[in-house]
């Protein structure tokens, strides 16, 4: 069973993860990614689902032509995990090397 963070240990995570924030009023983070067009955006999505799949962990997201909202929370847990620090970080990464804006 994967435990809901601390506040600090959530504040710790916050360090690492540019452009995230928690969502007022629910136990989750979010990010909205900006990319050249809706092909990037596109791809950006098919790179995570790949992630999402393996981790067994998955984004509530929304896409209009090139950005990419996402929230992070861990339904299970019913707030954030380490499971949606290390999806954040996945998608940083990929969101980077996909040049997002
Ligand atoms: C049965 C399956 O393993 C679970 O439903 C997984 C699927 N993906 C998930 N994704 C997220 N964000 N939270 C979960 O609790 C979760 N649980």
């Amino acid at each position: 069973m994967v435990e809901r963070l601390s506040a600090e240990a959530r504040k710790a995570a916050f360090k690492e993860l540019s452009g995230w924030s928690e969502v007022s009023g629910r136990d989750a983070i979010a990010r909205t990614f900006t990319f050249k067009d809706f092909n990037e955006a596109f791809g950006f999505m098919a790179r995570v689902a790949v992630v999402a799949e393996k981790s067994d962990h998955h984004p509530e997201w929304r896409n209009v032509y090139k950005t990419v909202e996402v929230v992070l929370s861990t339904h299970d847990a019913d707030g954030v995990t380490q499971r949606d620090v290390d999806l954040a970080k996945a998608m940083n990464t990929i969101a980077g090397q996909l040049g997002q804006s």
